[in-house]
């Protein structure tokens, strides 16, 4: 194992800040705490999240999770989220819904270190999560699980990524895309292969962001 490094400070605001911009129970951040806890101590030894973004983890990474609650809506029970990382956005959601009768995040990763973090915190924290070590390719092809939602942050342009999610996507399922400035010349390159019915809502956390909220996704036929 890798000697640990010094990590730059939390700064103290940024968690009130996210937690005024995204609220949660008083249960689930003290989830957040331990998982924030528990990501800074592996980071110490491997690379989760970029060293710059960690004063302000907490509106950067955990409010911009966060933030797909309300899109996620009460119903819902089962969720994938692809390419999960360090644990943004399915983790948190997982801290979110863990009193969610019936509840289930499931987390793909394919780097085998980041899937055993994400196994070690999810077991720490008693959270309803499956994590599956494997391609994403692989886990839709099997399509062993058909989720309410697909949620996938910083993973891949959209003409990518709706290949990724296609096989998760049912009639009533949706999925949640956190993109950056670019969604608008992506949507346009990706509508070359994909009729997409999305709509674009506005991050909270970051004034360019877009949430790509897929509704409807049809291979186009050439
Ligand atoms: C840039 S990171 C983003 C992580 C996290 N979603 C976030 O927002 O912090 C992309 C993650 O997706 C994983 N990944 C990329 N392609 C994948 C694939 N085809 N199957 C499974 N995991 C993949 C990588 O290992 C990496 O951890």
């Amino acid at each position: 194992m890798k000697p640990a490094r010094a990590l730059p400070a939390i700064d103290p605001a940024d968690r009130a800040a996210a937690l005024a911009l995204t609220p949660v129970s008083c249960e689930t951040a003290a989830r957040l705490d331990r998982f924030v806890a528990l990501l800074l101590e592996r980071q110490a030894v491997m690379n989760l999240m970029a060293a710059s973004t960690i004063p302000t983890l907490w509106t950067r990474h955990v409010a911009d999770s966060l933030q797909l609650l309300p899109l996620i809506g009460d119903e819902a029970r089962t969720i994938v989220d692809l390419g999960s990382g360090g644990g943004f956005p399915g983790l948190v959601l997982a801290c979110a819904l863990a009193d969610r009768p019936g509840a289930v995040v499931h987390l793909v990763e394919s780097t085998r270190k980041k899937a055993a973090f994400l196994q070690d915190a999810a077991t720490a924290l008693a959270l309803p999560v499956r994590v599956h070590s494997e391609r994403i390719e692989d886990f839709g092809r099997r399509r062993a699980v058909i989720p309410d939602i697909v949620t996938a942050r910083a993973l891949a342009p959209l003409p990518v990524l709706l290949g990724y999610v296609y096989p998760f996507l049912t009639k009533r399922g949706r999925a949640l895309l956190a993109k950056g400035q670019d969604v608008e010349a992506e949507l346009s390159e990706a509508s070359k292969s994909w009729k997409i019915k999305a709509d674009l809502v506005p991050s909270k956390t970051s004034p360019e962001g877009r949430i790509v909220v897929v509704h409807g996704l049809e291979a186009r036929t050439r």
